[in-house]
């Protein structure tokens, strides 16, 4: 697939910027705080509606203003797709395919198709488990829109069990109040759960009923979320491992388990919301205590090791370094091989991180195949190919100019 054009109006610090790309290669170039990452955040909401730097639209848009407004015209085999969302700072959003307003944002997603990797992809390796399962739930999302679905219906079932868990009055307890669901940008996929008929609860107790209905929305919601990240793992375990072998020259074994909270032990959905409500009752006391949900995929993690050593713990740099660059090109072939065209690559000030082998690594894989946008402060560690591909564009406070 191509980005040929994307239109920003509003957006960040760009009021109103239009960029025809023209190579397979861009590289945006500038000083800091200009909006070169301004401009591939507006990229990643393209492909996945979320940015991963805020989750609040009013940041999106520029500063004093009421609207910001994405547009974009993507080559892919079938044929030009225009795709466009507006964002607002007083109502929903909107997004439109070829002009058509999308009622169900779902069917936005899973268009444009994309790996990121930014310097803050590091913390994949070092960072806690949530950033695991983040990058886990946006690659997902990619090669399956409808997770996206699954995700926030699980989300929104932990959210009502833990307002449940919460509620220490009974006066305060009704199903709408504990369990109002938080305003969500992709608030059109959202389900409205609500279980019925409340029980009277003694004082300060959730109601058990009540949250025997809730227990079995959070198991039936958390299987399915539990096994996709079980069976996505599975498909991109083997290609980063073969990458990770050929960065690091053969001399490191890389394995990545996934460690969900609830035991894994077949991919039947049966036997896992068994498991799953055999936890519950485990943790039920703890859970009392705490007043929030102890189990369940919001408590998943993956573990990446190398040579058998934790790598979040004992990883060098150079080695979390490379674990993270063979994570991202396994990345890149599973989209690929699922989706059938190669996603776009989206490199924010991530080149001068890796060294001359990682880097001629990274060009050597994607070729003048993956279309990638490339943000840096200079130019002075690029290697000659790299530039002689590229198109290259000087951004200033929100402004791009194509250096011919
Ligand atoms: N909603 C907004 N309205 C106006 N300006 C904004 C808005 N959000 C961010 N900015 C401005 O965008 C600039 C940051 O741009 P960006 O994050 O793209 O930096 P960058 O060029 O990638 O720099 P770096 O190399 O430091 O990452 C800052 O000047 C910031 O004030």
């Amino acid at each position: 697939m191509y980005l040929k054009r994307l239109h920003l109006r509003q957006f960040r610090n760009y009021l109103d910027q239009t960029v025809e790309f023209d190579a397979p290669k861009t590289i945006l170039l500038g000083n800091n705080a200009q909006g070169k990452s301004n401009l591939l955040e507006s990229v990643e909401l393209l492909s996945t509606l979320r940015s991963h730097r805020t989750s609040r639209d009013r940041d999106l848009i520029y500063t004093g203003k009421s609207s910001a407004q994405v547009a974009a015209q993507l080559e892919r085999d079938v044929g030009s797709i225009d795709l466009a969302f507006t964002l607002r700072l007083n109502s929903r959003r909107t997004v439109a395919i070829n002009s058509e307003t999308v009622r169900r944002q779902l069917d936005f997603l899973g268009i444009v198709n994309m790996v990121q990797f930014s310097s803050l992809d590091l913390d994949l390796v070092r960072g806690g488990p949530e950033q695991r399962r983040n990058w886990l739930d946006g690659l997902l999302i990619q090669l399956e829109p409808v997770y996206a679905h699954i995700l926030q219906q699980y989300n929104q079932v932990l959210r009502q069990r833990n307002a449940l868990l919460k509620s220490k009055q009974r006066s305060t307890f009704n199903g709408q109040q504990a369990g109002q669901p938080e305003q969500q940008f992709d608030s059109n996929l959202a389900l409205e759960i609500q279980p019925s008929n409340p029980s009277p609860a003694p004082d300060n107790q959730p109601p058990q009923d009540e949250l025997a209905l809730w227990d079995a929305q959070l198991a039936a919601t958390g299987t399915r979320v539990i096994r996709r990240r079980a069976r996505v793992l599975q498909r991109l375990a083997p290609l980063a491992q073969r990458w990770h072998r050929e960065i690091s020259g053969s001399t490191e074994e890389l394995t990545i388990n996934y460690a969900p909270n609830v035991a894994l032990e077949q991919d039947e959905p049966a036997l896992i919301q068994q498991a799953f409500l055999a936890k519950i009752q485990e943790r039920a006391i703890a859970e009392q205590y705490q007043n929030t949900t102890l189990v369940g995929p919001h408590r998943d993690e993956v573990a990446f090791t190398i040579n058998e050593t934790s790598a979040r713990q004992y990883g060098s740099q150079g080695q979390q370094r490379t674990l993270v660059l063979a994570l991202k090109l396994a990345e890149l072939k599973l989209i690929e091989e699922v989706i059938g065209e190669p996603p776009l690559l989206l490199l924010d000030d991530v080149l001068a991180e890796l060294d001359l082998s990682r880097q001629n690594q990274l060009l050597e894989t994607i070729q003048d195949r993956y279309q990638t946008l490339i943000t840096t402060t200079h130019l002075g560690s690029f290697d000659a190919q790299w530039l002689y591909s590229s198109q290259i564009f000087s951004v200033k406070q929100g402004q791009l100019a194509e250096r011919i």
